[in-house]
């Protein structure tokens, strides 16, 4: 439904390049130089091993087609992103575990130090990795007032690594980041707007689209290294952590969620959200 929204309002410029995937999709605004990323991964956009490769991928490639911006959003009904997916946590295979925890540092590295603006386009509901992605971009547009938001992590009983509670902190500041951290408070779209969790609420998915592109356009005038250099500095120390210590985040996931408490944590998760 999304993507037909994006193609006809694409289709009024110029020219448009649209590239489809099965979980993700994506379209390039070639007048305005605006990449639109598409997630369509039902029911829930759960981040997986081959979910987070596409995303990679693509957000690679968008750096190769040299875009001006980039607009995150979902196609599905009442949700941007689950976050990661629960099933991988639960009896999982080590190795493969490895492999997601790896993708996803190496996936969010990507997206956070894009060398374009992003906006997110939160049209749904977006706990934990979900926010994560969001807290990411340049820019959080959020449809309200029905959907949540947050970091809740330790519902589950696991803990957000480092990269996630920096980036957090980033958005929102230490004091209300550690409350809702620690909490794992998810934050209804009015909230999340009061904490500058998220910059604009609007009612509806157009709203939103129309406001990311108008946040995109404030760059028409900024030099592209001035862009980029900024944001490197603002966000290097956050960055340079987790590259300093991949391997030791990798291990600390990887054992933690090895451990029968944590196994026994999930496992309860996971029966509440089938009921
Ligand atoms: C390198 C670092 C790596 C790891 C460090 C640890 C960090 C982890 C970060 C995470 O992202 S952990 C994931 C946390 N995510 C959640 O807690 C989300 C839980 N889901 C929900 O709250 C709700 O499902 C929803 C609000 C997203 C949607 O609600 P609703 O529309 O009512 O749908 P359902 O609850 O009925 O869900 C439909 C279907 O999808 C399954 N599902 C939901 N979330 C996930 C998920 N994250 N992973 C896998 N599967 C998920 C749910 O169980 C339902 O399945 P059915 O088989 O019952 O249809």
């Amino acid at each position: 439904m999304l993507r037909r929204y994006i193609l006809n309002k694409t289709n009024t410029f110029i020219n448009y390049r649209y590239a489809s995937q099965s979980m993700l999709q994506s379209t390039i605004d070639d007048k305005l130089g605006i990449a639109t990323l598409v997630m369509n991964k039902p029911p829930v956009n759960s981040l997986n091993l081959e979910f987070l490769e596409e995303i990679k991928s693509q957000l690679t490639q968008f750096k190769n087609d040299k875009i001006r911006g980039m607009i995150l959003t979902s196609d599905l009904q009442k949700i941007f992103c689950a976050g990661l997916d629960i099933t991988e946590f639960s009896n999982p295979n080590p190795e493969r575990l490895s492999k997601i925890c790896t993708t996803f540092q190496d996936t969010w590295l990507a997206l956070y130090l894009t060398q374009f603006p992003t906006v997110a386009v939160i049209n749904g509901h977006s706990p934990a990795g979900g926010c994560l992605l969001a807290m990411s971009c340049d820019y959080r547009v959020m449809v309200g007032p029905n959907y949540t938001i947050g970091l809740n992590e330790t519902k589950l009983g696991i803990v957000a690594p480092k990269w996630f509670q920096d980036c957090m902190v980033a958005v929102i500041g230490q004091r209300k980041a550690e409350v809702s951290l620690t909490t794992g408070k998810m934050y209804t779209t009015d909230q999340a707007l009061q904490i500058g969790l998220v910059d604009e609420s609007v009612p509806d998915v157009d709203n939103a689209i129309n406001k990311g592109i108008q946040f995109l356009n404030n760059f028409q005038k900024i030099s592209p290294w001035a862009y980029k250099m900024t944001k490197d500095i603002r966000r290097q120390p956050t960055v340079q952590w987790l590259i300093d210590n991949k391997q030791k985040d990798l291990d600390f996931v990887v054992k933690s969620m090895m451990s029968p408490n944590v196994q026994k944590s999930i496992g309860l998760y996971l029966q509440s959200l089938k009921k």
